[in-house]
């Protein structure tokens, strides 16, 4: 067993929440060892004035932790499932994933309330295509406005920005203790969370069997196995840039794995939408299989007219 583990993060408040509640639960399971944090600045915490949809590129938020781990400045990464690409760097792997805390997207709107309830044109912010869509969807009326920052900022534009509402997924939410501020978890068949969206990432270098070991108690195997799936469908509907996807999956209470998803076009007036059940011990295969089966199904025209349209 190690001595000593360091552990990457993001300096927002979110991740360093995110990388304390690992180091807390390592500290508890291994009180001899050291457990050690290193902050570090991301692109993706760097360029805060741009769309994130504009600046494009994968990996935004994990690169530099990546770096910093193949060359063993530190052991092992902690980020939320959702802002990790699929395909990882040469050399690493995810050791672990945890638990959900919950996969939902939460409105903010301390004066209407419910989406039902927002006026027609209301102002709602979001930086995330996937949201966008889903809201124009539902509401066509919706004027939607560009959104970044980090959670606490973002709640401040609220009021600064004079929004009628905003989104947010309830995870982060719920970790900094801001949960009294959702005032409508949005329903699935409405809003389809990011893939991975709730459940946080460890990732550490695939040669290093220690810390992989030591790792292993965090991991929520039916967790994996769901966003295993979900980031196959992801892998096979995207074609390198951010598009308008929202996918869950879960364990029925039979053991078997479902996943539900949605392809839109980004003004949320094209949709195809789709589920399917299979053994976990396929998730990719069922991951894949279904993407394919959307992709054929009306899914290939909605993702030709967005590159177009670059
Ligand atoms: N895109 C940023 C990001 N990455 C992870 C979370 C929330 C926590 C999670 O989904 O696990 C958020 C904030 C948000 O989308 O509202």
């Amino acid at each position: 067993m190690k001595q000593k583990l360091v552990i990457g993060t993001r300096g927002s408040k979110l991740a360093l929440w995110q990388a304390n509640y690992v180091a807390a639960c390592l500290r508890e399971r291994y009180p001899e060892v050291v457990i050690e944090l290193k902050n570090m600045v991301t692109t993706g915490d760097r360029i805060l004035d741009v769309p994130l949809a504009k600046i494009g590129g994968k990996g935004l938020f994990t690169k530099e932790l990546e770096v910093a781990m193949l060359s063993s400045e530190i052991d092992l990464a902690v980020h939320s499932l959702k802002d990790m690409p699929t395909d990882l760097p040469e050399g690493l792997i995810l050791a672990a994933v945890t638990d959900r805390v919950d996969p939902g997207d939460a409105l903010i709107s301390p004066e209407y309330k419910t989406l039902a309830n927002l006026p027609v044109n209301a102002k709602v912010g979001t930086s995330s295509l996937r949201r966008k869509a889903q809201l124009l969807h539902a509401r066509p009326d919706l004027t939607i406005v560009d959104l970044r920052g980090n959670l606490d900022t973002r709640l401040k534009k609220l009021t600064t920005e004079n929004l009628d509402a905003i989104m947010l997924a309830v995870a982060g939410l719920k970790r900094l203790g801001w949960d009294e501020h959702i005032t409508q978890v949005l329903p699935q068949d409405i809003c389809l969370p990011a893939v991975g969206q709730g459940a946080l990432a460890l990732e550490a270098r695939e040669n290093d069997a220690e810390t992989l070991a030591m790792l292993e108690f965090l991991n929520h195997e039916p967790t994996r196995l769901a966003t295993l799936a979900e980031r196959a469908f992801l892998a096979e509907a995207e074609g390198g840039c951010q598009i308008p996807i929202g996918v869950y999956g879960q364990l029925n209470q039979q053991g078997q794995l479902s996943l539900n998803a949605v392809i839109m076009s980004p003004d949320g007036r094209e949709a195809v939408r789709d589920t399917i059940v299979g053994s976990p011990a396929e998730a990719a295969a069922i991951g894949q299989t279904l993407a394919v089966r959307m992709l054929d199904h009306g899914g290939r025209e909605i993702l030709a007219k967005l590159f177009e349209a670059k």
